[in-house]
Parts: C-alpha cells; sequence; structure tokens
C-alpha cells in the first residue's frame, strides 16, 4: 500500500503538486490522468523521491519514504519513462541488470534473472541479450525498459507516459502485456497518462489532477457515472461516455438465456466491442461462447444499450 498523506512540492512561486492525498491498494494499477503541467510527474516522482516533497509524508507498507537515503528507496521500486532512457551504450542485457549489478548480486543469479526477464516479456534471449537498444525497435525498447524496472523484483513500478512514444497497435500490445504482466507479478503500479483512454482501460483507479491539485480519485466506472467536477466531465469526454462504459464490462456480464444465429462473440469481448459486431453484422443479437468453446446463451442489442447509460441516482435509504 502506498499512502500520500498532503502532500505538496513547490518550484519557486509554482505549486506544482498542492496538498495531495491518497492511498493507493497493493497490487493495483493507479492511473495519475490530467492537463499538461497539472503535476503528474511530480506526484509520480515524489514516491520515489527524484523530487522531494516541500511538505507531507508518504509511506510505502507502512514505511515512511524519508526514512530511507533516495538512493535505497529507489532501488526497491522500479521506474519507466517515455523514450525508456536505456544507457545507449549498454547491451540490452547490461540495461536490464543495472539494478542487480548495484545490488551487487552474484552474476550467476544476475544472468538468470536477465534470461528470466527477456522471457517474461517476450524477447528471444539468443537474439535481443546482446544488441544494443538503438538496434531494437520503439515497442522493443519499451519492454527493455519495463524488464529493467522490474529486475529487482520491485514491490512497486512507477511508470511516467511509458506508452507515450508507441504507435498505436504496438501501444495496446504494450498495455496488453503490462495488464498481464501486473496480475502475474502482483505489483503495484502507479502510471501517469494523459490518455483517459488509456486510464480507463488499464487502471483499477484513477486520479484526475488540475494544476497541481487531485479532482478526484475514482474507479473508471465510478468516474464515469459520477464525475465530481466539470473538469473530470470534460476530460472523460461527454459524447464518448455511452460507449466507454461499455468498454469497461464484457458480454459475460450481460449473457442471457436463449438462442442465436451467427457466429458466436467469446464471453470475454468488451460489450463495446459486442455493439460493434452486432451493428457490423446488422444483427440484433448473437451467441455467446465461453473459453472452452460451448455456447452459454446471446447476447442482445437491447442488453448491451440498457448498459450504456447513466447509472440510476441511488435512493436514499429507506
Ligand atoms: N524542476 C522544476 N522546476 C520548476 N518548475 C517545475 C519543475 N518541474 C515541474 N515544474 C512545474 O510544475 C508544474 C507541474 O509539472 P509536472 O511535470 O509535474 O506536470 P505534468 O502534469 O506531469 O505535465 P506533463 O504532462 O506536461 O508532463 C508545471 O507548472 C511545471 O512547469
Amino acid at each position: 500500500m502506498i499512502e500520500i498523506e498532503h502532500v505538496s512540492r513547490r518550484f519557486g512561486t509554482t505549486l506544482a503538486v498542492d496538498d495531495v492525498s491518497l492511498t493507493l491498494e497493493r497490487g493495483t494499477i493507479t492511473a495519475v490522468v490530467g492537463t499538461s503541467g497539472s503535476g503528474k510527474s511530480t506526484l509520480l516522482r515524489m514516491i520515489n523521491r527524484l523530487i522531494e516533497p516541500s511538505s507531507g509524508a508518504i509511506r510505502i507498507a507502512g514505511q515512511d519514504t524519508a526514512s530511507l537515503s533516495g538512493e535505497e528507496l529507489r532501488r526497491g521500486i522500479g521506474y519507466v519513462i517515455q523514450g525508456h532512457g536505456l544507457f545507449p551504450h549498454w547491451t540490452v542485457a547490461r540495461n536490464i541488470a543495472t539494478v542487480p549489478v548495484l545490488l551487487k548480486w552474484e552474476k550467476a543469479r544476475i544472468d538468470r534473472r536477465v534470461s528470466e526477464l527477456l522471457e517474461l516479456l517476450q524477447l528471444d534471449a539468443t537474439v535481443y541479450a546482446n544488441k544494443y537498444p538503438h538496434q531494437l525497435s520503439g515497442g522493443q525498447q519499451q519492454r527493455v525498459g519495463v524488464a529493467r524496472a522490474l529486475a529487482a523484483e520491485p514491490a512497486v513500478l512507477l511508470m511516467d507516459e511509458p506508452f507515450g512514444a508507441l504507435d498505436p497497435i504496438i501501444r495496446s500490445q504494450a498495455q496488453a502485456d503490462l495488464l498481464a504482466l501486473q496480475r502475474r507479478l502482483g505489483v503495484t503500479v502507479v502510471l501517469v497518462t494523459h490518455d483517459m483512454e488509456e486510464a480507463l482501460h488499464l487502471a483499477g483507479h484513477i486520479a484526475v489532477m488540475d494544476g497541481g491539485k487531485l479532482l478526484q480519485f475514482a474507479s473508471p466506472a465510478e468516474l464515469l457515472a459520477r464525475p465530481k467536477h466539470g473538469f473530470v466531465e470534460r476530460l472523460i469526454g461527454t459524447s464518448d461516455r455511452p460507449f466507454r462504459l461499455l468498454s469497461l464490462r464484457s458480454v459475460a456480464d450481460a449473457v442471457e438465456p436463449g438462442d442465436a444465429e451467427g457466429r458466436p462473440v467469446p464471453d470475454t469481448t468488451t460489450l463495446h466491442d459486442a455493439l460493434a459486431d452486432l451493428l457490423w453484422r446488422q444483427a440484433t443479437s448473437l451467441p455467446v461462447m465461453s473459453a472452452d468453446g460451448a455456447i452459454r446463451g446471446r447476447i442482445t442489442m437491447a442488453a448491451i444499450l440498457a448498459r450504456a447509460g447513466a447509472p440510476a441516482v441511488s435512493s436514499p435509504p429507506e
């Protein structure tokens, strides 16, 4: 768990982060979103003390980060930035080994860890271990950046616009990889992005910042349903709201008994993609299949549309 308590950071007369408090649960992905200059990166860098808070406290697993040296703290926290920050004159293997070398791990242990990480990030060690960063594509460099950040098995991974430089197809693959990796390792991820779509897709919780202040901290569904502030509403984009809401839920949530004609839709498909499929096929219902290929009912246009509207305001308790 990361507890951020009344944290502020001033640069001269600029209050880059203004009295922010929030608690990030262990093993979750939190996205920090906001426009340029809203204080996202400053907040992120205060977690690993690349920037020192002017006031307030940050605790990780109950320990005040100010009680460690910055260097010690950063060895336990992975950090990935846009452009990946790889050392250009070091091979992929040497780049990934950066923190284990600093921690003075034995060579055999380092070699093992590098191979493990290359495999985890789907980079063939025999091909990539001895290449230099400039010999890799942007997407491959990004994966090496993530491997390097994870090398010493950190409990926390900080990511600052990690997918910003990638083209849309590689970007969505990198996002899917991050989700899979996070589930597998259980690491606590804090991700800075200016892309609300990315935040809604990846994060369990979203912190919206503007002018250094935290405007709202909520789950994607909550943020879409009940934006607390006009700025949050604008950031979400009201015209896209029904589609974004549908992107958060899968066909499994709306499947109903009954038959339908046509090629079945996997129950893991998002309702957004199922709607597109129905529209494209000009159908009002389609069969739904589970992972084992069994037909488990159908998805109807009506069931999808019923889930695309503003949630009813809950009635006061009786
Ligand atoms: N080292 C610094 N010295 C002076 N001012 C700074 C420094 N770092 C950040 N700032 C200022 O603090 C404010 C917040 O900056 P920050 O980089 O945290 O914003 P951001 O939301 O991450 O922006 P972006 O999306 O453009 O990266 C800005 O007004 C910025 O100019």
